[in-house]
């Protein structure tokens, strides 16, 4: 089943609330809110007090993924804001396996974020632990760049390692898909697409999503 993530990294943060409504009134699954710090990526978003606020414009899941330094200070913070995902980049945790039990210690969903060149193989101490492992498919910072052809051997590779083990983990993609891209993504093994510019620079977001799932 392909879920369809969208980011609001790319969507006008001076209506921050009604977008979230927008996106959440719309065909998606997850909503991919983007945290930055300055320091793992040069660019700063949001905390947790923003994702707070705009918590109740929507059901729909909260996936956030924390682009952090030492995210352990963090976590308690973002499940009372209201996160129901919260992903963590490996480069990023000194103690990663303490970081999941932590996550997972709220009741939350975990996953661990690589970027485009680490490899799938850092996984494999606690694969079956987790819910969903993202694979950043251009330089985590900005949006709208352009996808890293290489990822989609990446997400082969994680996909047999998946079935390899019975698991049910969720294999996320993020950066620079489009709808011209995203079937190709997802025939290679990947189930949740994170899209950011693909929806929010076309203007009504139902339509976009629409026109989107059109290419799935
Ligand atoms: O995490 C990031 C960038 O660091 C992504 O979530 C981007 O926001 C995706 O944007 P597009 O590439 O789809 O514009």
């Amino acid at each position: 089943m392909m879920k369809l993530a969208p980011s609001i990294l790319a969507s006008d943060f001076s209506r921050l609330g009604e977008v979230i409504k927008e996106t959440g009134d719309s065909d998606v699954d997850l909503i991919h809110i983007d945290v930055m710090d300055g320091h793992f990526v040069p660019n700063i978003t949001f905390g947790p007090d923003v994702i707070k606020a705009v918590r109740s414009y929507t059901d729909i899941p909260f996936d956030v993924h924390l682009m952090v330094e030492e995210p352990d200070r963090y976590i308690k913070q973002f499940v009372e804001a209201g996160a129901d995902i919260i992903t963590v980049h490996v480069e990023a945790c000194k103690h990663l396996h303490s970081v999941i039990q932590l996550i997972k210690s709220y009741g939350v969903k975990v996953g661990v974020v690589l970027n485009p060149a680490t490899p799938v193989d850092v996984v494999d101490p606690f694969l079956a632990e987790l819910d969903m492992v993202l694979l950043m498919s251009v330089n985590p910072g900005f949006g709208g760049q352009t996808f890293i052809k290489s990822t989609l051997e990446k997400i082969k590779q994680l996909r047999r390692k998946i079935a390899n083990q019975c698991l049910e983990v969720d294999i996320e993609v993020d950066g620079g898909v489009t709808t011209e891209n995203v079937k190709e993504i997802l025939n290679a093994g990947a189930n949740v697409i994170v899209a950011g510019s693909a929806i929010y620079n076309k203007g009504n977001i139902s339509e976009s999503v629409r026109e989107f799932k059109k290419h799935i």
